[in-house]
């Protein structure tokens, strides 16, 4: 099945948590976690499948996939939406010592929720409607801190105005407002109570093109005003490569590869990424994309083989694919991929796939 044989399996590193800089502490660790769901009685599958990296201060790394790729569920988990079901996610405050998040109960629950907030997709079913704008933004406030009317009016107002919200909005219904509106009353929602990381799931997916370059301008400003730290959950990777300093690709639960925005539109290392790049829309009408189409079908979440998840669908699978997973390693340096032939193969970045009449590369 392969059009490319290797005889030797790349030398083993040992792993380490993939971050952009390991040395320096991280404010978030994401460590094996894992959320299953049922799909009857006695059979499960890992949405998220044993997922580890960790967030810089100040950065924003996006996770990147197809539909269905476990972005979600892993958002949802880090802000303990949902519980995962097993895994660690360490948070280390600016003050303080390191906490798992997801052990937390109580008062410290409480106190660290305030720290880690979530920006969700669709500003019209996020946003409680018979609820002011006022309410909706002070509401995270009041569940995690006991503080005066008068601090609380003071906060909301602050953040309103941050956000691009008149003072007059407050008083006012959600309804009444446009689509990027009324995310910006959610973007003010998770940022009331000066979280120091922020999940944000297809926060722009759901708006017009226009208004999703206005909200993106407005959360980079505001990373670089309160040092926040973004998780950017998307699948548009012309955003994605805009705004991340670096990215990781999900492949059916599991990070595939995890890099330097810059190195992976350029040199991905990881085949599954080469696809998600072939299909970023191209702008330029003179230029056409080489776009690759996998082959063989996304295998079902109840019947994962046992080797790579994207073995039957790769193009330079070797029996070794078919036989062993590999697992994420660093093939040059902040840039991690779970290939065994990451070293090897010389995938196409972004510039490359951009060929004026090239033929298909479908393997
Ligand atoms: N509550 C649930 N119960 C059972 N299965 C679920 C549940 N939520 C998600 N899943 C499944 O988990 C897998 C990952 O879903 P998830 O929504 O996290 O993916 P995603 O990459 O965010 O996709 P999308 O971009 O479409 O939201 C999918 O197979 C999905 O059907």
């Amino acid at each position: 099945m392969s059009t490319l044989t290797l005889s030797t399996s790349p030398e083993q590193k040992p792993q380490e948590l993939p971050g952009e800089h390991p040395t320096e502490p991280a404010v978030l660790e994401v460590k094996n976690l894992t959320k299953e769901f049922a799909v009857s009685k006695t059979v499960s599958f890992p949405a998220v499948d044993d997922v580890s990296f960790s967030l810089q201060q100040g950065e924003t790394l996006s996770v990147v996939g197809e539909s269905g790729c476990g972005k979600s569920t892993l958002g949802r988990c880090i802000v303990r939406g949902i519980d995962a079901t097993s895994g660690e996610v360490i948070y280390t405050p600016q003050e303080g010592s390191e906490v798992d998040f997801l052990s937390l109960k109580g008062r410290q629950l409480k106190k660290v929720r305030k720290d880690i907030q979530m920006i969700f997709q669709d500003p019209h079913s996020s946003l409680d409607p018979r609820q002011t704008v006022f309410d909706i933004i002070a509401e995270p406030l009041k569940a995690t801190t006991r503080i005066p009317q008068a601090e609380l009016r003071r906060r909301v107002r602050e953040i309103a105005e941050k956000v691009g919200l008149d003072p007059s909005h407050l008083r006012r219904y959600p309804h009444s407002f446009s689509g990027g509106q009324r995310q910006r009353i959610g973007i003010a929602r998770a940022l009331v109570t000066r979280p120091s990381v922020i999940v944000a799931d297809e926060a722009v997916s759901a708006l017009d093109v226009s208004i999703q370059a206005q909200i993106i301008n407005l959360l980079r400003d505001l990373q670089d005003e309160l040092g926040v730290t973004y998780l950017f959950i998307a699948h548009d990777l012309s955003i994605v490569e805009y705004i991340s300093d670096r990215v990781a690709v999900m492949y059916l639960g599991r990070i595939v590869e995890l890099a330097p925005t810059d190195s992976l539109f350029a040199a991905p290392k990881h085949p599954y990424t080469e696809v998600l790049l072939s299909a970023v829309p191209q702008p330029d009408p003179e230029v056409r994309r080489q776009r690759i189409v996998p082959k063989g079908e996304v295998p079902s979440p109840a019947d994962r083989p046992k080797g790579c998840l994207f073995a039957n669908r790769c193009a330079y699978a070797t029996e070794l694919c078919e036989q062993k997973a590999p697992t994420l390693q660093e093939t040059a340096p902040g840039h991690f991929s779970a290939c065994h032939y990451a070293s090897q193969l010389q995938l196409k970045g972004l510039a490359q796939l951009e060929i004026t009449g090239a033929e298909d590369h479908t393997g």
